[in-house]
C-alpha cells in the first residue's frame, strides 16, 4: 500500500505488464504530439511557450473542462449495491438468513422478525467498518501531495500538481517527478527514468526534436512505441539527470498513466504480514470454533432439544465467535495509526512499514538537516597568507561590523569572490529571502556583513560543474566584461587542498604551496571542524588563453587556493533527547554524513552518540572504500559514525548491517540515495529538502526533515502494535466465553443460557466499536523502552493467551453463577433469568474491554480519560443494552424483561470481577519485574 499508484505497477504480475502495455498503444495524446515540433503543440494548446497561459479566465475554463490532476480509483459501484453485497457475500450470514426464513415459514413470526432485524444489524455495523476503512486508506492515498514548478503569465511559482490543464508550462529539474504528461520544449542532459510506466530500467534520454512519423509506417496505425516518444515526459516518471521545460499535453485520467491505472484498478493491493497473519488466525479460529459448534449442535440435538432452536443458536454461535472483524479492525487500526502518524510529520507510504518499525534496531541518519537544522552562517574565516596559522582563525562574532572592513585583505576578499560566483542560491523578491542550498546561501548571507555587492551580474557563466555528494565540490567557469575566463571552486577542504598547487597572500599574488604549507591549511581547517563547523575550502584558476579543454572535474586541477570558511549549523533541539530514547529501547544510532570526520565528531557529541573510542568508532569514506563487505559486517557494530560517506557507501552499509540480521532505517534525500532508501528495511525521505525521486524510493516521509520524528514514527508504530494485541485479548476471550458458555450449558444438559438474538447482540459489542476504540489508545511513551520486536515473534503471544484466558475464566463463571442462581431460584427458565445472564455477560465484557487498553498498567494510571473514543463506545453500548432490557420493542426481540436497580447492581459488583483480577495481575507483574531490567521485554 502507498500513496503512488505507481508502486501498484511494482507489483504486477507479467500478466498484467502486458494489460499495462497494450493500453498504451491507444491513441492518446502523448501519440499525436510527439510527433509535433514545439511550436506547433504550442498553437494546438493555445498557450505560449515561454509564459504559459496567461488568462485566468482561460484556466478556470479548462480546468472546468479537464477536472484535477489526480489519478484516483473511481468508486464503480454505488453504496447500496456494496452493502446488499455484504448480505450475500457470507456464508454466515446466508446462514442466518436461512434460519429467519424457517421461523418464518414454521409460524414463529416472532423470532423471524428478530433474527432478520438481528442480521441487518449485524451486517450494517460490518459494513460502516468496512467503508470506513476503505475511507482512512483513500485518506492515506493522499498524503504526499505532488508539486510542481509552473509558469503561467510569465510567473513562475511552486504548487500542487494538481492544478495543471492542458497548456500550462512547467518546469523541472534532477530529482523531480513530471506531474503530467508534457511535450518536451526545453531539455538540458535530460533523462528520465520511465520504469515505472515501462518497465524499461536505463533511464530514457529526451530532447526537444519531434519525432518523425514516417519512420513508423510499417508499424500497425503507424504507432510510435511509448519508449520512442522522447519529446514527451510522462506524468509520475522520475527526472534523473539535467533539467528543463516542458508544455501539460494531458492531465489525470488521459495520460499515459492513467490509462494504464484504469486498467490495473481491479488488482488488488498486497497484504501487509500482519494482515495476513490475521486472516489465517481469523480462519484457524473459524475451524476451532466450526468444529466445536458442529459437536455442540449433535449433543443438542441427541438431547432432543428443538433443532430449529440448536440450528438458530449454532448459527449466531458461529457468528459470534468467529471474529470475522479482526482483519478489519486490524486494518483501520493501522490506517487510522498513519494518520496519526501523519499529524506527528511522518508519512507512511508503505502500509506494511507501520509493522517493521516496531522492528527496527539500527537507523542511519545524515547529518545536515535531519540531525542540524540546516541553516548555516558563516561565523569563522581563514586564509593562509594573512592568517598564516590556526592561532589566527578570524572570529566573525567576534568582530564589530565596522571593524570587519579592517580585515578584508585580498585572500579574504578572493575567498569571499569564489564563495559568491560559484554559488547557485537566488534572491526571491516575493519571499524577500535567498533560496536555494543553505551552505550557498550561508556564503551570499557573510556578503552583506562585509558590506559587499553580489557579483554575479558582473560576470557570464559559461559552464557548470554541478555540487553533488560523491564529488563533494562544486566548479564553475565564467567569463567577465573584460573577456578574461576564470574557474571558481568550492567544496569539502581535503579535496580542494589535494587539487591545489598555488594559493593566493595578501597583496593578491599566487604563490607556489609546497606540502609544509598544505599541512598547515589541513591544521586550520581541522581546528575549524573540530568545533563543529561545516568547513568548505575556496580556490580560483585561470586557464591558460585559448585552452580548449573540456570543462570538467578532470580538467579541475593546479587551483589557487584563497581560504576556508566555516559555518555553524547547530543541531536540531530535540535530537539529544531522541537519541537517548532510542538508546534506551536499544536502537542503535549512526550517523552517516559526506561532511568531514571532525565536523561529524563534534556534532556527534553534542547529540549524545557515544564515542568510546574514536580508532573504531568513526569510519570515514576513503577507509569504507577499502573494505570488504564481511569485513565491514564484522566492525560495523562498533561504528557509530560514518564520515564523508557517499550515496554508494550508504548502500554498502544497509547491507552489511541487514547482513548482521539489523532492521535498519536509513534517512536520504538526494537521487543517489535512491537505492539505499529502497533497501533499507525503512527508507525514510526528506518532506521539505529531499526530492521527489528519494521520496518515491522510501517507505516513509518526514514532512519536517527532523531525526526526532523517527523516533515518533517509531513509538507510534510500536504502540499500533500494542493495540493490536489489546483488542485482540479482548475479542478472543469474548469469543471463548461465549462458546464455553453454551457448549458447558449443552454438555450439562442445562437450558441454553444465551438466545440467538442476544448472542448476536454481544458479537456487535465484540466485533463493533469497543474493539474498534480500544485500536485507537493511545501511545504509552514507555514503549521506546522495551527493545524492538523480533520480525518473527507471533501476535498471539503465550503473554496474550494468558491474559485472554484469565478473562474468559472469570466471565464464564459469573454467568454460569448467575444463570444457574436465577433458574434454580424458581426450577424454570424465564425471561428474567435469561435477560439476568444476558446483562452479566454484557457487563463482564465492557469490564474486561477497560482491563484491555493495557497489557501491563493499571487503568488509573493510563487514565480513565485518556481514550475518550474508548468511553464513547462504552457507553453507547451500555445505552444499546439497557434499551435491549427496557422498551419494550426490543424486550420482544430479546425475550427480556425490565431488571430492578438492584439487579443491575448486583450485576456489575459481581462483573467488575474481571477488572479487578486483571489489575490484581498487573499490579503483580509489576511487582515481579521492577527490579528486573528487562522488565518492559515481556508484554
Ligand atoms: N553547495 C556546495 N558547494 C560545494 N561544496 C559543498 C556544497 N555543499 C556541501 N559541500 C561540501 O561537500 C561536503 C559533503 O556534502 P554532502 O551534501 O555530501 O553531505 P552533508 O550535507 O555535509 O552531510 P549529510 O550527508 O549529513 O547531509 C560538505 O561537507 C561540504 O564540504
Ligand atoms: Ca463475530
Amino acid at each position: 500500500m502507498s500513496d503512488n499508484p505507481f508502486d501498484l505497477v511494482a507489483v504486477q504480475t507479467p500478466k498484467n505488464a502486458n494489460v499495462s502495455l497494450n493500453a498504451l498503444d491507444i491513441p492518446s495524446p502523448s501519440l499525436e504530439y510527439c510527433t509535433m515540433t514545439v511550436e506547433e503543440a504550442a498553437t494546438s494548446l493555445g498557450t505560449n511557450v515561454k509564459n504559459g497561459l496567461s488568462s485566468a479566465s482561460e484556466v478556470t475554463h479548462r480546468q472546468q473542462e479537464y477536472g484535477v490532476n489526480e489519478i484516483a480509483s473511481e468508486d464503480e459501484e454505488p453504496l447500496w449495491r456494496k452493502f446488499l453485497g455484504t448480505f450475500v457475500g457470507d456464508p454466515l450470514i446466508l446462514l442466518l438468513i436461512g434460519s429467519a426464513v424457517i421461523s418464518f415459514v414454521m409460524g414463529n413470526i416472532d423470532d423471524a422478525v428478530s433474527i432478520t432485524l438481528a442480521i441487518v444489524i449485524v451486517v450494517t455495523v460490518g459494513f460502516v467498518q468496512e467503508h470506513r476503512s476503505e475511507k482512512s486508506i483513500e485518506a492515506l492515498n493522499r498524503l504526499v501531495p505532488d508539486e510542481c514548478h509552473l509558469v503561467r503569465g510569465g510567473q513562475e511559482s511552486k504548487i500542487l500538481a494538481s492544478v495543471l490543464v492542458p497548456g500550462d508550462v512547467v518546469r523541472f529539474g534532477v530529482g523531480d517527478r513530471i506531474p503530467a504528461d508534457i511535450r518536451i520544449t526545453e531539455a538540458v542532459g535530460l533523462s528520465i527514468d520511465e520504469s515505472n510506466l515501462t518497465g524499461e530500467n536505463e533511464p530514457v534520454h529526451k530532447s526537444t526534436k519531434e519525432v518523425s512519423k514516417d519512420s513508423y509506417n510499417d508499424v500497425p496505425g503507424s504507432l510510435v512505441p511509448l519508449a520512442d516518444r522522447t519529446c514527451i515526459g510522462f506524468m509520475g516518471t522520475l527526472v534523473r539527470e539535467g533539467h528543463g521545460r516542458g508544455i501539460v499535453i494531458a492531465t489525470a485520467k488521459h495520460t499515459a498513466f492513467g490509462k494504464v491505472f484504469e486498467m490495473m484498478n481491479s488488482i488488488e493491493k498486497p497484504k501487509t504480514p500482519l494482515q495476513t497473519a490475521m486472516d489465517k488466525l481469523g480462519k484457524d479460529l473459524s475451524l476451532v470454533s466450526f468444529g466445536l459448534i458442529g459437536v455442540i449442535c449433535l449433543i443438542g440435538i441427541l438431547q432432543g432439544r428443538s433443532w430449529l432452536e440448536m440450528f438458530q443458536i449454532s448459527v449466531s454461535l458461529a457468528v459470534a465467535a468467529i471474529p470475522e472483524g479482526l482483519p478489519i479492525i486490524v486494518t483501520v487500526t493501522l490506517a487510522l495509526g498513519v494518520l496519526r502518524m501523519a499529524k506527528r510529520r511522518a508519512i507512511i507510504r508503505r502500509l506494511p512499514s507501520v509493522e517493521t518499525l516496531g522492528s527496527v534496531n539500527v537507523i542511519c541518519s545524515d547529518k545536515t538537516g535531519t540531525l542540524t537544522t540546516n541553516h548555516m552562517t558563516v561565523n569563522k574565516i581563514w586564509c593562509l597568507g594573512s592568517m598564516s596559522n590556526k592561532s589566527n582563525i578570524l572570529n566573525l562574532e567576534k568582530v564589530t561590523r565596522a571593524n570587519l572592513k579592517n580585515h578584508i585583505s585580498e585572500d579574504v576578499k578572493a575567498t569571499l569572490r569564489v564563495g559568491n560566483i560559484c554559488n547557485n542560491s537566488t534572491f526571491s523578491q516575493e519571499h524577500v529571502k535567498f533560496l536555494g542550498n543553505p551552505t550557498d546561501i550561508a556564503i551570499l548571507e557573510v556578503l552583506r556583513k562585509f558590506d559587499l555587492e553580489d557579483q554575479r551580474p558582473t560576470v557570464t557563466r559559461i559552464g557548470e560543474i554541478p555540487f553533488s555528494s560523491k564529488r563533494k565540490f562544486m566548479a564553475v567557469k565564467v567569463k567577465d566584461s573584460r573577456g578574461k575566463t576564470m574557474i571558481y571552486v568550492k567544496g569539502a577542504y581535503e579535496r580542494i587542498v589535494e587539487m591545489s598547487s598555488h594559493f593566493i597572500n595578501t597583496e593578491n599574488k599566487v604563490v607556489k604551496l609546497d606540502s609544509a604549507l598544505k599541512d598547515v591549511i589541513f591544521d586550520s581547517a581541522n581546528t575549524l571542524a573540530s568545533e563543529g563547523l561545516r568547513t568548505l575550502a575556496f580556490a580560483q584558476f585561470e586557464p591558460p588563453s585559448g585552452s580548449t579543454d573540456a570543462f570538467d572535474e578532470k580538467s579541475i586541477d593546479g587551483l589557487t587556493f584563497a581560504g576556508l570558511l566555516g559555518m555553524n549549523d547547530p543541531p536540531r533541539p530535540s535530537v539529544r533527547a531522541a537519541v537517548e530514547r532510542l538508546s534506551e529501547g536499544s536502537v542503535h544510532v549512526i550517523m552517516i554524513t559526506g561532511d568531514s570526520e571532525s565536523t561529524a565528531v563534534n556534532i556527534a557529541r553534542q547529540i549524545g552518540i557515544s564515542i568510546p573510542n574514536p580508532e573504531t568508532a568513526v569510519l570515514t569514506g576513503d577507509r569504507l572504500e577499502h573494505m570488504s563487505e564481511d569485513q565491514l559486517t564484522s566492525i560495523i557494530d562498533h561504528v557509530n559514525i560514518f564520515a564523508r560517506a557517499t550515496p554508494e557507501h550508504k548502500l554498502n552499509i544497509v547491507r552489511a548491517l541487514q547482513k548482521r540480521g539489523d532492521i535498519v532505517a536509513m534517512t536520504g534525500d538526494g537521487v543517489n540515495d535512491a537505492p539505499a532508501l529502497k533497501l533499507a528495511d525503512i527508507g525514510v525521505s526528506m518532506g521539505k529538502m529531499g526530492t521527489d525521486v528519494a521520496k518515491e524510493a522510501s517507505d516513509m516521509v518526514l514532512t519536517d526533515d527532523d531525526f526526532s520524528t523517527i523516533l515518533t514514527a517509531i513509538e507510534e508504530g510500536k504502540g499500533i502494535f500494542n493495540n493490536i494485541q489489546n483488542f485482540l485479548t479482548f475479542q478472543l476471550s469474548t469469543s471463548v466465553a461465549a462458546l464455553s458458555l453454551v457448549a458447558i450449558s449443552t454438555a450439562f444438559k442445562l437450558p441454553n443460557p444465551l438466545n440467538a438474538m442476544q448472542i448476536l447482540w454481544i458479537n456487535i459489542l465484540m466485533d463493533g466499536p469497543p474493539a474498534q476504540s480500544l485500536g485507537v489508545e493511545p501511545v504509552d511513551h514507555e514503549v521506546m523502552k522495551k527493545p524492538p520486536r523480533k520480525r518473527s515473534d507471533k501476535i498471539l503471544t503465550n503473554d496474550v493467551f494468558k491474559r485472554l484466558l484469565q478473562s474468559a475464566l472469570f466471565i464464564i463463571v459469573g454467568t454460569i453463577y448467575v444463570f444457574i442462581k436465577e433458574m434454580t431460584e424458581d426450577g424454570v427458565i424465564t425471561a428474567r433469568d435469561t435477560t439476568m445472564t444476558f446483562t452479566c455477560f454484557v457487563f463482564f465484557d465492557m469490564f474486561n474491554a477497560l482491563a484491555c487498553r493495557h497489557s501491563t498498567k493499571s487503568i488509573f494510571e493510563v487514565g480513565i480519560f485518556a481514550n475518550n473514543m474508548f468511553n464513547y463506545a462504552v457507553g453507547f453500548s451500555l445505552l444499546g443494552q439497557l434499551c435491549a432490557i427496557y422498551v419494550p420493542f426490543f424486550q420482544k426481540i430479546f425475550k427480556t424483561e425490565s431488571l430492578s436497580l438492584g439487579d443491575l447492581a448486583f450485576l456489575l459488583t459481581l462483573s467488575s470481577t474481571v477488572f479487578i483480577a486483571d489489575e490484581v495481575r498487573k499490579w503483580y507483574y509489576r511487582k515481579q519485574r521492577v527490579n528486573d531490567p528487562y522488565y518492559y521485554s515481556v508484554v
